[in-house]
């Protein structure tokens, strides 16, 4: 086994999104801060949790592709298997992080392939 992949097989990455204009307009507020330096989160007041990757609001797709997806790649070309898929609730970013935004500036995950 290459060195690197005795890891645990499954990362996981949350990824926090902006509040929509909607959200804003509703006085929604934010209930998920980001640990400064640590791949962790909390939630209301002092409820923390650890991923493998947490991406703040201002994450790109760049940045995501980069992080998470990019080395699965690599490892792909060395006839390892890999999936992505997102989960959370509805309207929580999913599709806006797998398949795109807006096209030209938040272009999907699956187009930063060649990058
Ligand atoms: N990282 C982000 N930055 C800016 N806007 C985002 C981001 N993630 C999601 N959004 C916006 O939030 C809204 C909901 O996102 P999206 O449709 O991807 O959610 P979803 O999880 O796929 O929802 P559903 O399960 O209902 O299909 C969209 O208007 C999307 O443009």
């Amino acid at each position: 086994m290459e060195s690197g992949m005795e890891e645990i097989p499954v990362k996981v990455a949350v990824r926090i999104r902006p509040l929509l204009s909607k959200e804003v307009l509703h006085n929604h507020q934010v209930c998920v801060r980001l640990v400064p330096n640590r791949q962790q989160i909390i939630i209301g007041k002092d409820r923390v949790f650890t991923f493998d990757f947490v991406f703040g609001k201002n994450s790109t797709q760049k940045e995501v592709y980069t992080v998470c997806i990019k080395p699965l790649l690599v490892s792909l070309t060395e006839g390892y298997n890999a999936t992505v898929f997102a989960y959370g609730q509805t309207g929580s970013g999913k599709t806006y992080t797998i398949a795109g935004g807006h096209v030209d500036q938040h272009p999907p995950c699956y187009n930063l392939l060649s990058g």
